[in-house]
C-alpha cells in the first residue's frame, strides 16, 4: 500500500554550543509506518528525537509534519498536532493515582482533539480515561500512586499516556530499556497490537526489539545516517555489520 509521507525530516543538524552531533539528516517516514532509530552510544538517535519532538532548536534543515511545517512550533504545540513521545525515564507525577496522571496527559496533549466544548468535556474526558486504563489493564490499579507501581507499570502507564491522546505520530524514546526479558516481550506484544494507523518511531538499544517491531530501520553513527532500509535489509548491511560486530565480523 502506498502511503504518504507523514514526516519529512529534511537536511537537519542539531548541536550544543559549537559541537554538531546531528549532521544533515533527511528522513521521511510513511504514514502508518514502524521506523526503529538504531546506532551506537552518541550517534546522535536522541538528540534527532528530541528535535522532531520539539525539544532541542534545529540548527539547519527543518521538519514537516502531515505536509505543514513544525520546525519553529514548541514540544506542547506539536502534541496538539497529534505527535506524542515517551521519555527514557518516566515524566508522570509519582505521588498522584493512576488516573489523574491519564488526565493530565489527556489535558496536556490531546483536550482540542476531544472536539467537544468545555463544559460538556468531562464525561467524554473520563470515558476515555476509563477505556484507556481499561486497554492497557490497568483498571485495578487506577486509583494508586504511580510511584507505588513496580517499573514495569511505570513504564505501561508512560505509554498509556503517550497514546490516550490518540496520536498519529508515537515517538517511543527506548521503550523496552531497564525492562526483564518477559517485560519487552509483553512490550513488544503491546507495540505490534496497536492500531496500524498510528505512525511509530523509536528509538531502541535492544536490535531484537527493534528488528522485530520496525518495518524500516535507520542506522546512525556519528551524527549522520549509515543506513535505511528493512529490517532483512540492515541485518545484511555491510557497514551495520560492521559498527555492531566489529570489523573483523
Ligand atoms: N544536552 C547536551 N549538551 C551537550 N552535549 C550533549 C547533550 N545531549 C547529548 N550530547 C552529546 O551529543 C552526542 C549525541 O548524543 P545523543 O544522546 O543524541 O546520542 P544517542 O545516539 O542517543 O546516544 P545513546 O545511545 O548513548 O543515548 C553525544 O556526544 C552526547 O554526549
Amino acid at each position: 500500500m502506498a502511503s504518504e509521507t507523514i514526516l519529512d525530516v529534511a537536511g537537519v543538524s542539531i548541536q550544543y554550543g559549537v559541537i554538531r552531533v546531528v549532521n544533515g539528516v533527511s528522513l521521511a517516514l510513511r504514514s502508518g509506518e514502524r521506523h526503529a532509530l538504531l546506532g551506537t552510544n552518541g550517534a546522535g538517535k536522541t538528540s534527532l528525537f528530541n528535535g522532531i519532538a520539539g525539544e532541542v532548536p534545529l540548527a539547519a534543515g527543518r521538519i514537516s509534519f502531515r505536509g505543514r511545517e513544525i520546525s519553529g512550533l514548541k514540544a506542547y504545540q506539536r502534541a496538539r498536532l497529534g505527535i506524542a513521545r515517551t521519555f527514557q525515564t518516566s515524566l508522570s507525577f509519582g505521588d498522584r493515582s493512576v488516573r489523574e496522571n491519564m488526565r493530565v496527559s489527556l489535558l496536556g496533549n490531546g483536550s482540542p482533539r476531544i472536539g467537544i466544548r468545555p463544559w460538556s468535556r468531562m464525561p467524554a474526558m473520563e470515558r476515555r480515561v476509563d477505556d484507556a486504563l481499561q486497554a492497557f489493564g490497568l483498571m485495578e490499579v487506577s486509583a494508586q500512586p504511580v510511584g507505588e507501581l513496580s517499573y514495569g507499570q511505570q513504564r505501561e502507564i508512560e505509554l498509556c499516556m503517550a497514546l490516550i491522546g490518540k496520536p498519529d505520530l508515537l515517538l517511543l524514546d527506548e521503550p523496552a530499556a531497564g525492562m526483564s526479558p518477559q517485560a519487552r516481550k509483553e512490550l513488544v506484544r503491546r507495540l505490534e497490537a496497536l492500531p496500524r494507523d498510528i505512525t511509530m518511531l523509536f528509538v531502541e538499544h535492544d536490535m531484537d526489539v527493534a528488528l522485530r517491531l520496525a518495518d524500516r530501520v535507520t542506522v546512525m553513527r556519528d551524527g549522520e545516517i549509515v543506513a535505511t532500509g528493512t529490517p532483512d535489509a540492515i541485518r545484511a548491511n555491510p557497514v551495520v555489520k560492521e559498527i555492531y560486530l566489529g570489523k573483523s565480523h
